[in-house]
This record gives C-alpha cells, sequence and structure tokens, in this order.
C-alpha cells in the first residue's frame, strides 16, 4: 500500500531543466542531507531534497509507484531546454528484493544536477519558482572512522552450511540455481557520512553505478535494465573469480573463468531469465551466445549486454519489475529459488538484490540492481553489508564463502578511513 500522507502532492509541479557551466565532480555538488546519487564513469544523476515521494510496498510495489509516477509526469509544467534522458522531472528510487518488505521509494528531489557526454544541466522541482542555488562543491565529507565488522544473524561457518544445505535442495529438488547472500555489520564511532564512502566507490568503481537513495548506497556492476529513447538495454553478470592483484594471474584466472562450465551454466541461467522476461516488451532482441569477462578491481564476472528495441511503450520501471528478481539474485526456477531464499538464508535483504536508479517522465531511466551495497540503519552508525553467491549443484561452501569476502570489498573498504 502506498503512504498517501507522502505521496500527497498540493499541487502539479513546477519543473525546469536547462544547461550549466561543468560545475566539477557531481558528487562533491551533494549536501549532506536528503543527497540522491547515480553515477557512472563521472556522469550521471545527482539530486537533494525532497518535493514529492511515494512509498510502496507488496507484490503491487512497483505497479503501485509507476502509477503514482505517471499521475506526477501527467499533471507537472515542464520546461526542458535540455531534452535528453534524465532531464525534465526525475525521480531516484529504490526497491526491495522481497514482496514482504516495507522500504520500497520513489523520490523526485528538489533540485538534480544532470551530466551525459559533456553536457551538464540543473533541474529545479517544485510548486513555485526558485531560483537556481550556486552549483559549487560543498564542504568536504567527514570521513568514516573507527568501523569495526561483524558477522550478522549468520556467522561464516553457519553461511557454508546453508550454502552446503542448499547444494542438497538443489540436487534433491531438482533445482538449477540459487542465490544465498549474507550481511556483516559495520558499526562507526559516529554516524556515517555517505558522501565519503560515495567518492571513494566512484573513484575506485568507475564503470560500476556508485548509488544512493534514502540510507541505501553501493557501486553496483549490474545493470538490470536501462531505457532510452526506446532502446532497452540490460547488463546480465552471474559467475565470478577473485582477482589476486598480479595482472598476469589475473589474466590466466579470467580465462579459466570463460572456460569454467559450472560459471557459464549459472551465467547461462540469468542470461535466460533476463532475455525470457524482455522479449514480450521488445523486438529485435540480441543476446550474444558467448559471455566477455568483466574486470572490476576486486573480482571478474562473466557478462552479456542484452539489447532489444522497445515495442509496447512500457516504461524502465515497468521494465524493470517485470525483471525482477532475475537468476543473477534470485535463482532458476524463480519462484522455487526464491521459497528456497525465504526457507534458508535468515536475512532481511531489505533493498539490497533489489532494483535501484532512475526514472525520467518519458518513462525513460536506468535500474540497476542493488549489489555491492549497504543498508545505514537509524541510528547512522551501524551499517548493514550484503553480498551473495549464485549456488548451483557443484558448487563448494567455502569457495562462496571468500567469494562473498570478495564481493564486500568495495564498501568495507569505502567505510575505512583514507590512509
Ligand atoms: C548476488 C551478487 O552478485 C551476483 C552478480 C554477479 C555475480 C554473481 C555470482 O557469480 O554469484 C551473483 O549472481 C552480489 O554481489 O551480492
Amino acid at each position: 500500500m502506498s503512504n498517501p500522507a507522502l505521496a500527497d502532492v498540493p499541487g502539479p509541479l513546477l519543473v525546469r531543466s536547462a544547461p550549466i557551466d561543468d560545475p566539477g565532480a557531481l558528487l562533491s555538488l551533494l549536501p549532506q542531507d536528503d543527497a540522491f546519487a547515480w553515477v557512472h564513469n563521472g556522469d550521471g544523476l545527482v539530486g537533494w531534497g525532497r518535493a514529492a515521494e511515494v512509498h510502496t510496498s507488496g507484490k503491487g510495489r512497483f505497479a503501485e509507484a509507476e502509477q503514482w509516477w505517471r499521475d506526477l509526469a501527467q499533471h507537472a509544467v515542464v520546461r526542458d531546454e535540455v531534452g535528453t534522458p534524465g532531464s525534465g522531472l526525475v525521480a531516484f528510487g529504490s526497491f526491495t528484493f522481497s514482496d514482504d518488505t516495507e522500504g520500497s521509494a520513489l523520490v523526485v528531489p528538489e533540485i538534480v544536477v544532470g551530466r551525459r557526454d559533456g553536457v551538464t544541466w540543473v533541474t529545479l522541482i517544485g510548486l513555485g519558482i526558485t531560483a537556481t542555488p550556486p552549483l559549487v562543491p560543498s564542504s568536504a565529507p567527514r570521513e568514516p572512522s573507527g568501523a569495526t565488522f561483524s558477522d550478522g544473524a549468520v556467522d561464516s561457518a553457519e553461511w557454508q552450511q546453508m550454502v552446503a544445505e542448499a547444494v542438497s535442495r538443489i540436487v534433491r529438488d531438482d533445482l538449477d540455481k540459487v542465490v544465498l547472500a549474507r550481511e556483516l555489520v559495520a558499526t562507526l564511532d559516529e554516524p556515517l557520512d555517505v558522501r565519503a564512502p560515495l567518492a571513494r566507490l566512484a573513484e575506485q568503481y568507475p564503470s560500476c553505478w556508485t548509488f544512493h537513495v534514502d540510507g541505501f548506497f553501493g557501486s553496483t556492476p549490474e545493470m538490470l535494465v536501462r531505457l532510452e529513447r526506446g532502446l532497452v538495454t540490460s547488463r546480465v553478470l552471474a559467475g565470478t573469480i577473485r582477482r589476486t592483484g598480479d595482472d598476469t594471474r589475473d589474466l590466466a584466472l579470467a580465462g579459466s573463468l570463460a572456460r569454467s562450465s559450472k560459471d557459464l551454466e549459472e551465467h547461462e541461467y540469468a542470461v535466460r531469465s533476463v532475455a525470457d522476461a524482455l522479449a514480450p516488451h521488445c523486438t529485435n532482441m540480441f543476446v550474444p551466445e558467448t559471455p566477455f569477462v568483466l574486470h572490476l578491481p576486486n573480482v571478474m564476472h562473466l557478462a552479456t549486454d542484452v539489447t532489444g528495441v522497445m515495442r509496447n511503450g512500457a516504461g524502465a520501471l515497468t521494465l524493470a519489475a517485470s525483471l525482477h528478481p532475475s537468476a543473477a539474485v534470485g535463482g532458476t526456477p524463480t519462484a522455487e529459488a526464491v521459497r528456497l531464499i525465504g526457507q534458508v538464508e535468515r536475512l532481511d535483504r531489505g533493498r539490497y538484490a533489489g532494483p535501484v536508479g532512475w526514472i525520467d517522465a518519458r518513462g525513460d531511466g536506468e535500474w540497476g540492481i542493488g549489489l555491492r551495497s549497504a543498508q545505514i540503519e537509524d541510528d547512522g552508525r551501524t551499517v548493514r553489508l550484503f553480498a551473495g553467491c549464485g549456488i548451483v549443484a557443484d558448487s563448494v561452501p567455502a569457495d562462496e564463502l571468500a567469494e562473498s569476502e570478495a564481493k564486500l570489498i568495495p564498501v568495507r573498504d569505502a567505510l575505512r578511513p583514507r590512509t
């Protein structure tokens, strides 16, 4: 159910987008409070303030948010001098993994600054005409201090038992794959200024999408779906190997990943689930037969870019809803895998592994999968970090634990003070 108090907007939103001189790094503009981010290779969107928002939950959380968004967009008065995906009226959003958890939201900031292909713009959103505030770097974020890390409800030995249990259920119940996640809890000396880890993540993982929506932040390498001017793209990842830091060894490992039947099988399930979910919405779909190896500083993944041409006018959020949960975060078959996760995982995933991103009034948008991510708890000092692994019949628990540790590195490092 949506929260009508928060969904109510007392009048049509007035929206104005105009080009501006380049103000420097987008993330450096963010104030400490009510800051939103979606940044990739220096481009993207940042926003602050709250002009309108909707909170949804349950199975209908995507459809309800989409309906609210359409109504809001229909009644908004927009002057858009930029005319590019992400200009004009825009909302940041984040959705829970599970149908049973609260916390999904779309938020329209009061100020959005975007950059794309060398063009930078500002969008002002509200109930009245306001002057553009000075767009200059805000004060430097406070560096996190004193982070200590501990297991969540499940320690690493128990998690490996869980993986073993999942392997036997996969064999017994004839499942193909299930993704099991674990959490690590960080405790800091003082409340986290999220701008510090965001800056670190964007610097160290520029090819990932660095995001923040209402205390949920991270740097995801996986694009669930992008819709821009009718072109649909999805980057599917599944199949992982840790990097060693030695380039020659890593190159050999990349070769073995590309030949590993266990990883290729796991990857194939994920690609199939995305291609099947996009097929009703797309023509001219292109699904490469062989994955490439995506190199990140901490891990390498098998990756496939699926593309198609939108044929039924669905918006990016509708596409994200039909893709979620893909086999990269749920498993195959989806319903059985999600049921098994509910039975064995003992973790409230919250918004981890759910869609996170933005949508504009044309329906264009980008929704990543909320991976390599963390949730700041209400006290501001406790941060829950998440990582999951695709489990198939021949998965080895200790290897999966090591893989999950490697996937935790980006956020874990971002919570340590700079050296
Ligand atoms: C579930 C996660 O990663 C997914 C994405 C890429 C590779 C994966 C894997 O190899 O297991 C996972 O399916 C995570 O990072 O928490």
